[in-house]
C-alpha cells in the first residue's frame, strides 16, 4: 500500500481517512438492477439479447430513456481546480468530494452517479471531453471547477447539449442562499428591494448567488462586490466580463468600508476572511451568511462575541442553517430528470429556492431535529432553510421543479398526475411509504373522528393539529381547555383549531358513567369508583367515546406504559366477539414485508390464542393490502426436532382447519424454512404456496426478539405495533413517542385494521 505523506492533524481528519478507506476504499459502487443468475439472464442482459434495444433505441434515439440507464444517471465532472474552499489540488485529489456528491444524489434522491475527473484545466479541452460523452447521461453536474474557467465551461456545455448541465457550485449554491435570504428577509421585516448587500467572494458561487438573489429583487445599485483585490469598483482595471457587470461606482475600497451598515453580509471567498470589527459594523439585526468550506470567513461563536442581533448561517453541518448546496442538487436533479428537461433553465431555479424557504416555514418532524440532536426545529433565527436530512425534501421540492420545467417549455414529457408523483418520490426513500400512502388515502377519503386521550401534551396537541392540516380526519383532544389553550400559543397552533373536550365537564360525562358502572358493578366496582375513572383516567373517557359513537377511534400512550394503558381500556371495551386483541408488526426489509403477530398482548399464548391471533393478523395483512401466506413459527419444522413446545402450535393449525379458514396457513416451521421459496423441494406437502409473508411467533418473548433483530441487524423498516382485534380502534404509541409516531397511530386508528377488507 502506497504511503501518504500527509498527516492527519485532528481526530476528525483520522476518522476521515480510516472512513475512505476500510472496508472498501472510496464511497461508490456499482449494482446491477436485474438478475445475472442464469444463463437465460445472460442471453437477455447481453449477445444476443441486448441487440434488441439496440437496435430499437437506433431506430428512435429518445427510447435511450426506456432501454437503458440514462434517465437515472448522472456524471459528476470536476477538474479538481477549485476544490471546496482548498484551491486547484488537481483531478485526482477531488474525487473524494465527487465521489462524495455522486453518493449524496444516491442517498438523498435516489439517483445514481458516477464521478468523471478531467485532467483537463484548458477550458476548450475540457469541454470537447464532456461533449464527447456528456449526452450518455440524463445530466451532467459540474463541481469545483475554478473561475471565470467555470463560466464558459458551463455555458458552452449548455448550449450543446441536450441535457441539463448544471454547475453545483454556483446555481445550487445560489439557491441555497436565496431561499435562506427570503426567510431572513421575513424574520427581520425586510424586502428584497431594499437589501443593501455585501458578497466577499467573487467566484463562480459569489457571482452566481448575487445575480441569482438580483433576479428575485435585489437592486444592482444596493449591492457591493469585493474580490481578493477589495471592492470591484467602476474603472477598476483588470478582472473580466462576468465579474465587471458588478461593479458600481463608489469610493469604497475595502471589505471593511463596503460592510459599513450593510444589511447582508455574504462570504463566499475563504476561511477567516471576516473580522469582528466588520460584523460589528453592519446594519441592526444583519444577515451573515459565511460560506466558506471547510471554514467559514467567520464562526458563529466569533459573531457572538460581537452582538446577537444577526441571522448567521455557515456552509457546515455542526451549526444551525446550514446554507450548502446538498439541500439543492439531488432534489434539482430529480424533478429535472422526472420531466426529461433540456436543460436546468431560471425559472427551475426559482422554484427550487421558493420551495425551500416554504418548507423552512412548516412544522418540523420531530425526527428531523433528532437526527440534529435538538429538542426542537422551528421556523426562526436559527431555522431558516430546512435540514438535508429533512425527509421531506423528496417529495416537496421535485414537483416545483418539475412543474417550472413543464411552464417553461424545457421538458420532454409531462407529468400526468402530480400527487402521484408526490407518492412516487416518497417511495423512493422510504419502504414504509406505499404501506403508509395506502392508509392515507383511505383515512382522507373517510374523515373520521379520532380522540386523542393524552389532550394536554405538546407532542399530542402537535400531532392533532398535524392530523387535521394534513387532511386526515378530525381531531378531538381529551384535556382541560385552559391547558390546551397556553400550550396552542407556545407552539403556535392558532387558538380555536382544535376540539377540546373536558372529561369532567362534558355533556356526556354521566351516560359514560351510567354505561360503565353498568358493566363493572359485579366486578367490585361502585358508581363513585366509575365515576373517579370517567373523570379523572383519560383513557376511559376516550374509551367511552368510543363505545358511544362520539368518536371513531382512539390513540394514547405517549405518557404511560402500555399494559397499564390497555387495563384502562379493556375496562370499556372488549375484543371483537370470538377474537382477541392482537399486537400486530410489519417489519420491511430488501423489499420484503413480514407482518408479525402478536408483538404486544398476550404473552403466552395457547393453541386456541395462536389461532385466533393468527385470524386477527391474516385479517390486518388483508388490510394493508398483502395477500396472507401464513406461518406458524417455531424453532422446529414440522415435528422435527420434536419437542413438548410444537404441540401447541400444530393443535394451533387444527384449530384454523376445524374452523375452515379462510387464508392459507402452515406450521409449525423454523423460519428459515418458512421465508425460503424452494421449502417443498423438502417439505413437498407442504401448504404453503408461496414463502411466509404472516409470521406468527409462538410467545411474546421470541416475537420481539425477531422484530428487534430484523430492525438491528436486518435493516428493517418497523411499523407497529398496532393495536387490533378490539370492537372500537385503539392505537397504544410507545412511551415518549414522536409526533411522527402518533400522526402515524392516529391515521391506523382511522383506517381502523379490523374492517374486513372489502
Ligand atoms: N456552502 C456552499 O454550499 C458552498 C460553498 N462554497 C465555498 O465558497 C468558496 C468559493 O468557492 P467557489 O466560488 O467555487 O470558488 P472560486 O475559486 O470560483 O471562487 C473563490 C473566490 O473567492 C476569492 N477569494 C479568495 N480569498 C479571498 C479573500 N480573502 N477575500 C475576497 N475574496 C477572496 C477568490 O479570488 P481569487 O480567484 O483572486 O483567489 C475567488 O474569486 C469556497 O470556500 C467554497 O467551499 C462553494 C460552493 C458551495
Ligand atoms: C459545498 C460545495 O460544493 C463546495 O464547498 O464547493
Ligand atoms: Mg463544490
Amino acid at each position: 500500500m502506497a504511503e501518504s505523506t500527509y498527516r492527519a492533524d485532528t481526530q476528525l481528519d483520522a476518522d476521515a481517512l480510516a472512513f475512505h478507506m476500510k472496508p472498501t476504499p472510496g464511497k461508490l459502487s456499482v449494482a446491477s438492477t436485474k438478475p445475472m443468475a442464469t444463463q437465460r439472464d445472460l442471453a437477455l442482459a447481453y449477445s444476443p439479447g441486448v441487440a434488441a434495444p439496440v437496435r430499437a433505441i437506433a431506430a428512435d434515439p429518445d427510447t435511450v430513456y426506456d432501454y437503458t440507464s440514462k434517465g437515472n444517471m448522472v456524471a459528476v465532472v470536476s477538474n479538481g481546480t477549485a476544490i471546496l474552499g482548498l484551491g486547484n489540488l488537481g483531478p485526482a485529489a477531488s474525487k473524494p468530494v465527487m465521489e462524495g456528491k455522486a453518493v449524496l444524489f444516491k442517498r438523498f434522491a435516489d439517483i445514481d452517479a458516477v464521478d468523471i475527473e478531467v485532467d483537463y484545466t484548458d477550458p476548450e479541452k475540457f469541454i470537447a471531453c464532456v461533449r464527447g460523452f456528456g449526452d450518455t447521461f440524463g445530466g451532467i453536474n459540474l463541481e469545483d471547477i475554478k473561475s471565470p474557467e467555470c463560466f464558459e465551461i458551463e455555458t458552452r456545455l449548455r448550449e450543446e447539449l441536450d441535457i441539463p448541465v448544471f454547475h453545483d457550485d454556483q446555481h445550487g449554491t445560489a439557491i441555497i442562499a436565496a431561499a435562506g435570504l427570503i426567510n431572513a428577509c421575513d424574520l427581520t421585516g425586510r424586502r428584497m428591494e431594499d437589501l443593501k448587500v455585501v458578497l466577499c467572494g467573487a467566484g463562480a458561487a459569489g457571482l452566481t448567488v448575487l445575480e441569482l438573489i438580483e433576479s428575485m429583487g435585489v437592486k444592482s445599485a444596493n449591492t457591493i462586490v469585493v474580490d481578493i483585490d477589495g471592492v470591484v469598483y467602476e474603472g477598476r482595471p483588470g478582472g473580466h466580463e462576468r465579474l465587471n457587470r458588478h461593479a458600481i461606482k463608489t469610493d469604497k475600497r475595502t471589505l471593511a468600508d463596503a460592510a459599513e451598515g450593510a444589511d447582508v453580509l455574504l462570504g463566499l471567498s475563504a476561511a477567516g476572511v471576516f473580522t469582528k470589527d466588520i460584523v460589528a459594523s453592519l446594519a441592526p439585526n444583519p444577515i451573515i451568511f459565511a460560506m466558506a468550506n471547510p471554514t467559514p470567513e467567520i464562526t458563529p461563536e466569533e459573531v457572538k462575541e460581537v452582538r446577537n442581533d444577526v441571522i448567521m448561517a455557515t456552509g457546515r453541518s455542526d451549526y444551525p442553517n446550514q446554507v450548502n448546496n446538498v439541500l439543492g442538487f439531488p432534489y434539482i436533479f430529480r424533478g429535472a430528470l422526472d420531466v426529461r428537461a433540456r436543460t436546468i433553465n431560471e425559472e427551475m431555479k426559482i422554484a427550487a429556492a421558493q420551495a425551500l424557504a416554504a418548507l423552512a416555514r412548516e412544522d418540523v418532524p420531530d425526527e428531523v431535529a433528532q437526527a440534529y440532536k435538538v429538542d426542537r426545529l422551528q421556523y426562526g433565527p436559527d431555522y431558516i432553510i430546512p435540514t438535508p436530512f429533512d425527509p421531506r425534501l423528496i417529495s416537496w421540492v421535485p414537483p416545483f421543479v418539475a412543474q417550472a420545467a413543464i411552464e417553461s417549455g424545457v421538458a420532454r414529457r409531462p407529468l400526468e398526475d402530480s400527487e402521484a408523483y408526490k407518492q412516487v418520490l416518497a417511495r423512493r426513500l422510504d419502504p414504509t411509504a406505499a404501506v403508509q400512502q395506502r392508509i392515507t388515502a383511505s383515512i382522507r377519503a373517510a374523515q373520521k373522528t379520532i380522540v386523542f386521550a393524552e389532550g394536554e401534551e405538546q407532542a399530542v396537541i402537535r400531532a392533532a393539529h398535524a392530523f387535521q392540516v394534513q387532511g386526515l380526519g378530525k381531531a378531538i383532544l381529551v384535556a382541560r381547555e385552559d391547558v390546551v389553550a397556553a400550550n396552542m400559543k407556545e407552539l403556535g397552533i392558532p387558538a380555536g383549531s382544535l376540539e377540546v373536550c373536558n372529561a369532567r365537564l362534558s355533556e356526556h360525562n354521566s351516560e359514560y358513567a351510567d354505561y360503565l358502572y353498568e358493566r363493572l358493578q359485579r366486578k367490585g366496582y361502585l358508581r363513585r369508583d366509575v365515576q373517579r375513572r370517567v373523570n379523572n383516567d383519560r383513557n376511559v373517557f376516550s374509551a367511552c367515546m368510543l363505545k358511544m359513537g362520539h368518536a371513531d377511534g382512539m390513540v394514547t400512550g405517549v405518557t404511560r406504559h402500555s399494559n397499564v394503558v390497555m387495563k384502562d381500556v379493556e375496562l370499556v371495551l372488549d375484543p371483537i366477539e370470538g377474537s382477541r386483541p392482537v399486537g400486530v408488526t410489519i417489519a420491511i426489509t430488501r423489499g420484503r414485508s413480514l407482518v408479525i403477530g402478536d408483538t404486544s398482548v398476550t404473552e403466552f399464548p395457547d393453541a386456541q390464542a395462536l389461532a385466533e391471533i393468527a385470524e386477527v393478523t391474516a385479517n390486518a395483512a388483508r388490510r394493508f393490502g398483502i395477500t396472507p401466506h401464513l406461518a406458524f413459527l417455531s424453532y422446529s419444522s414440522f415435528g422435527n426436532p420434536p419437542g413438548e413446545r410444537t404441540a401447541k402450535i400444530q393443535q394451533a393449525v387444527e384449530i384454523l382447519d376445524a374452523q375452515g379458514a379462510d387464508f392459507e396457513y402452515e406450521g409449525e416451521l423454523a423460519a428459515d424454512v418458512a421465508l425460503d421459496p424452494d421449502h417443498h423441494k423438502l417439505y413437498p406437502f407442504s401448504r404453503l404456496t408461496q414463502p411466509a409473508n404472516v409470521l406468527i411467533m409462538p410467545a411474546i418473548h421470541s416475537a420481539s426478539i425477531a422484530v428487534r433483530l430484523l430492525k438491528a441487524a436486518g435493516g428493517a423498516t418497523v411499523i407497529g405495533p398496532m393495536l387490533v382485534g378490539l370492537e372500537k380502534p385503539v392505537q397504544i404509541a410507545r412511551l415518549g413517542a414522536n409526533v411522527t409516531d402518533i400522526v402515524n397511530l392516529a391515521g391506523i386508528a382511522a383506517f381502523d385494521l379490523n374492517k374486513v377488507p372489502g
